[in-house]
């Protein structure tokens, strides 16, 4: 059994737990929260041995009945390997403890790349992580963008990508942010960092992305289009993402057209907390349109997609499996995933 830890239960943190806890070659050792939250009684009532950043918060935990099982640094010192899932810009922080202990440690997208040296996404380049101490999943979006630009490269070769992000304002539980009127340009300048994000892990490829943000908070749109190398076959690329294990094919005849149906269709589906692991491509709207040249509209569940890669990223690094598809095949069994 690999030996996990969560550092940082919030958003991602408490969803990678519940990932890697059905795992059948994982267990979680240990979570860790700041203050006794409504989170930290999840992870209490899940089973989650609770550690604590800082331990003078102690008594604070204990009076809302909840069991304290030490510090984080007791958590690390007991783990295989830590995921870390502080807010962006905590984590790196972080290293020297893992470094310390010479534990593995993987960070998320909030990071800068720099942190961990590689970055991991588990259709693109599962085996390079083999053997490494430190790795950084990326981000949300990076990770729907490397998918597909993955497959349509390996279709018919991608000469050059352009895409735009339409990022959702907040998390649903994320209270305090916005924008609540206002489509924000996000950053201002182009590129965003998602473009240079994806040639962190698919270095070849020519990509120019710009964002913004809207006052919605279920799921990012994607607006891709992709010069191919060779002329493009729509049928051809339509079974290819039906047959990709984390890319599901929203059907034209599901009437589905936005995210809000989309997420009721989650929910519909019985998905823990309505997450959608997978990117969800519409059908319809994949086109090649003078031959060479790819269009599509995708969604990204920002709470779910990068879930199941931690999952694919433990293996990768661990050993526990030798190739992707296997690895990809063990987490989407063990958490009853098909796509959609
Ligand atoms: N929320 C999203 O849509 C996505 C977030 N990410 C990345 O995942 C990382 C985590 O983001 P979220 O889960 O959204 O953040 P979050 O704010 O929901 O959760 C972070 C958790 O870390 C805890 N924490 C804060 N400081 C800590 C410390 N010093 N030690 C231990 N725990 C601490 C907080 O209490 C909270 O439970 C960031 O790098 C973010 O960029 C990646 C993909 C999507
Ligand atoms: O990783 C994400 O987005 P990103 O791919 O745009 O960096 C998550 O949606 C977190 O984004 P946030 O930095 O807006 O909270």
């Amino acid at each position: 059994m690999i030996k996990v830890a969560v550092n940082g239960f919030g958003t991602i943190g408490k969803r990678v737990a519940d990932a890697v806890s059905a795992q059948t070659d994982m267990e979680i050792i240990g979570v860790s929260k700041t203050r006794p939250s409504h989170e930290a009684m999840i992870a209490q009532k899940r089973g989650y041995p609770l550690y604590i950043a800082d331990i003078s918060k102690k008594e604070s935990f204990e009076k809302a009945g909840m069991k304290v099982a030490g510090t984080v640094e007791e958590m690390v010192r007991a783990a295989d390997i830590i995921v870390d899932a502080t807010p962006g810009g905590v984590g790196a922080g972080n290293k020297a403890m893992y470094e310390k202990y010479g534990k593995m440690a993987i960070w998320q997208g909030g990071e800068e790349h720099e942190v961990a040296g590689y970055s991991f996404n588990s259709s693109c380049n599962f085996a390079d992580a083999r053997g490494r101490q430190f790795a950084r999943v990326v981000s949300c979006n990076t990770t729907g963008l490397c998918r597909i630009i993955k497959l349509a490269d390996t279709a018919f070769g991608v000469k050059k990508v352009r895409a735009t992000m339409v990022r959702r304002g907040a998390d649903p539980g994320d209270a305090k942010r916005g924008p609540v009127d206002a489509i924000v340009l996000n950053p201002v300048t182009i590129p965003s960092h998602h473009g240079p994000d994806v040639q962190t892990v698919l270095p070849e490829i020519d990509i120019v992305t710009t964002a913004l943000v809207v006052p919605t908070t279920f799921m990012h749109m994607h607006i891709i289009q992709m010069d191919l190398k060779e002329t493009g076959d729509r049928g051809k690329f339509l079974k290819m993402i039906a047959d990709h294990p984390r890319i599901g094919l929203v059907k034209g005849y599901t009437g589905i057209k936005s995210t809000a149906e989309l997420r009721e269709y989650a929910s519909d589906l019985g998905r823990p907390r309505s997450d959608l692991w997978e990117s969800c491509v519409f059908e319809d709207s994949v086109s090649i349109v003078d031959g060479k040249e790819l269009y599509l509209f995708q969604a990204i569940h920002q709470e779910a997609d990068v879930v199941v890669e931690n999952v694919d990223c433990i293996r990768a690094m661990t050993g526990g499996a030798s190739t992707a598809e296997e690895s990809v095949a063990m987490t989407n069994r063990a958490l009853g995933f098909e796509t959609i």
